[in-house]
């Protein structure tokens, strides 16, 4: 039998592939794609992401720039540190990796980002035009979970998605995405009554919440596709939101944590970038 377990690490590579040549054609005619990566402090976790990305630029062939602030910088000075990278000519892309000390107001930072440099998509002019169906940057993360499960060769139209979370950055952009794949969308988070209930009537579920394991095998119609965003340290090792051992018996498709929708999160802003390099020139 096939494995249903998603693949997102070949997926990523597939995509990789061919970002490499657009990357190539690109410095063909003298243009090269740059980003630019802000990490304040020195989380383990934090660092690592930050690492992971700059290394998958240079597999790919764009520029990328990591500024490692120390915890104790200013708000001030972060903003004038994204001024200075709004105005160079050779980053494209910037992304400030959250979260930020709490003494920093993360919204006035992301704000402060060109929303032409917004890779993330988190600038409140690409969140606006997401809302109101306008080209703009995705969100890495949903933009992932989306092309993961059209990689499925299943079509999300008239599917009945059930995200769970409801966050700026994972939750309600997918739910939007998946609106515009012509999907009917349920949110659940925190308060919803019934909840095993209802992912139980998902045709695809999403889970991005940021609890171990809490969406058991009982909760997950047979034959769902399962998008797992969770990723949590338990022990040191990284578990998903669902659990996984569970419920992959019971699923169509399944991603698995690690190896599902991390690696495309970061494929996603390879791919942002280089959107953002070509409308630059
Ligand atoms: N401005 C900003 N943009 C982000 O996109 C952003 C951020 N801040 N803050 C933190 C989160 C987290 N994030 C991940 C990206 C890749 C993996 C990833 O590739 N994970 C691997 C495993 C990595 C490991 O072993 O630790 C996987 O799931 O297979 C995970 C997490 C991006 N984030």
């Amino acid at each position: 039998m096939m494995s249903n377990i998603i693949d997102g690490k070949q997926v990523s590579l597939e995509i990789r592939d061919s970002l490499t040549e657009e990357v190539k054609k690109l410095q063909k005619q003298d243009i090269q794609p740059g980003l630019a990566v802000v990490i304040v402090g020195s989380d383990p976790a934090s660092q690592t992401y930050v690492r992971a990305k700059a290394k998958a630029c240079n597999n790919i062939g764009i520029y990328s720039e990591v500024y490692e602030l120390p915890e104790e910088i200013t708000e001030q000075q972060l903003l004038e540190k994204i001024d200075e990278l709004n105005s160079d000519m050779r980053i494209h892309g910037i992304l400030v990796q959250l979260p930020l000390p709490k003494d920093i107001n993360e919204q006035a930072v992301i704000e402060r980002i060109s929303a032409d440099k917004d890779v993330d998509g988190f600038h409140i002019l690409n969140a606006g035009k997401l809302l109101v169906g306008q080209d703009s940057y995705l969100p890495c993360t949903p933009a992932g979970c989306i092309e993961l499960i059209k990689r499925t060769g299943e079509t999300l139209e008239g599917k009945h998605v059930v995200v769970i979370g409801r966050s700026n950055i994972v939750g309600k952009p997918v739910a939007l995405l998946s609106l515009y794949e012509n999907a009917t969308v349920t949110i659940c988070h925190s308060r919803t009554q019934n909840l095993a209930e209802i992912v139980k009537q998902g045709d695809i579920v999403i889970a991005a919440v940021g609890r171990p394991k809490m969406i058991t095998a009982d909760m997950v119609k047979d034959g769902a596709i399962v998008i797992d965003v969770g990723i949590n340290r338990v022990d040191g090792k990284l578990v998903g939101d669902v659990d996984f051992e569970q419920v992959k018996d019971k699923a169509s498709f399944i991603t698995p944590v690690p190896g599902g929708v991390g690696p495309m999160t970061i494929t996603m802003l390879l791919q942002n970038t280089i959107v953002a390099c070509k409308k630059s020139v």
